[in-house]
C-alpha cells in the first residue's frame, strides 16, 4: 500500500513523510525531490527561473504518475501537485492507497514556513502577492477544497509536532 500525502507547503509531507516511512518499514519518495532529480538536482528556485514554473508542473504530472505505479512508499506529494489535472486524476485512481490530508491552520503554516532555512530555495512565491501571509491565506483557501476531496482522511497537524502526527496517523488512521 501507499500512504500519499497532501498539504500545502510547510505542513510537514517532508518531515512526517520521512519519519512514517521509518516506522511503516516503506520507501519515502518526495515529489519535489524526484522532480529536481531531474533537472540535475537545481533547486526548485532555480528551475522556475531558467525553465519556468510552467514546466516544473509538467514534470511533477510525470513523477507523480510514475511513482504511483509503485508500491509500498510513502509519497510527499508537492503543495500544487493536486492543482494539476493529470497529477490529481493519477493520485484519485491510485490503487491500494490511504490519501492523507496534513491541514494546518494558515498562520502556522506561514510561521513554519519563515523559520525553515529550506525556504527561499525551495518556495519561491505563488503570486504576485510575493509570499508571506496573505499569499498563504489565498492560496490555500483555493486548494483547500480540492486537498479534502481527495483525500481520505483529514489530519490536523496545526498543535502536534512530526513525532505524535506519525504516532497518531500509525495509531488511528493506517
Ligand atoms: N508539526 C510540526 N510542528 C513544527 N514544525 C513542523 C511541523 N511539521 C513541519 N514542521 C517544520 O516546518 C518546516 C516545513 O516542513 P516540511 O518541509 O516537512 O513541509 P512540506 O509540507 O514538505 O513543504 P513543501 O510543500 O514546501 O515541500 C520544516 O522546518 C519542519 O521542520
Ligand atoms: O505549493 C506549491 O505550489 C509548491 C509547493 C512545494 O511543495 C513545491 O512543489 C513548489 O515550491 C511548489
Ligand atoms: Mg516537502
Amino acid at each position: 500500500m501507499n500512504v500519499i500525502l497532501i498539504g500545502y507547503r510547510g505542513s510537514g509531507k517532508t518531515t512526517i513523510g520521512k519519519k512514517l516511512a521509518n516506522q511503516l518499514w516503506k520507501d519515502f519518495v518526495d515529489v519535489d525531490h524526484e522532480i529536481c532529480k531531474r533537472f540535475d538536482n537545481s533547486s526548485i528556485a532555480d528551475i522556475w527561473q531558467t525553465h519556468g514554473e510552467p514546466r516544473y508542473r509538467e514534470v511533477e504530472v510525470e513523477v507523480t504518475r510514475e511513482l504511483i505505479h509503485r508500491t509500498n512508499q510513502v509519497i510527499a506529494l508537492g503543495g500544487g501537485t493536486l492543482m494539476q489535472p493529470g497529477a490529481r486524476e493519477a493520485v484519485e485512481q491510485a490503487a491500494d492507497a490511504k490519501r492523507i490530508y496534513l491541514y494546518a491552520d494558515p498562520t502556522v503554516l506561514h510561521r513554519r514556513i519563515e523559520a525553515d532555512a529550506q525556504t527561499a530555495a525551495t518556495r519561491p512565491a505563488l503570486t504576485a502577492q510575493g509570499g508571506g501571509l496573505d499569499e498563504v491565506k489565498a492560496v490555500l483557501n483555493d486548494r483547500d477544497p480540492v486537498y479534502r476531496a481527495v483525500a481520505d482522511v483529514v489530519f490536523n497537524v496545526t498543535d502536534i509536532t512530526p513525532d505524535e502526527a506519525v504516532r497518531l496517523l500509525v495509531t488511528k488512521h493506517l
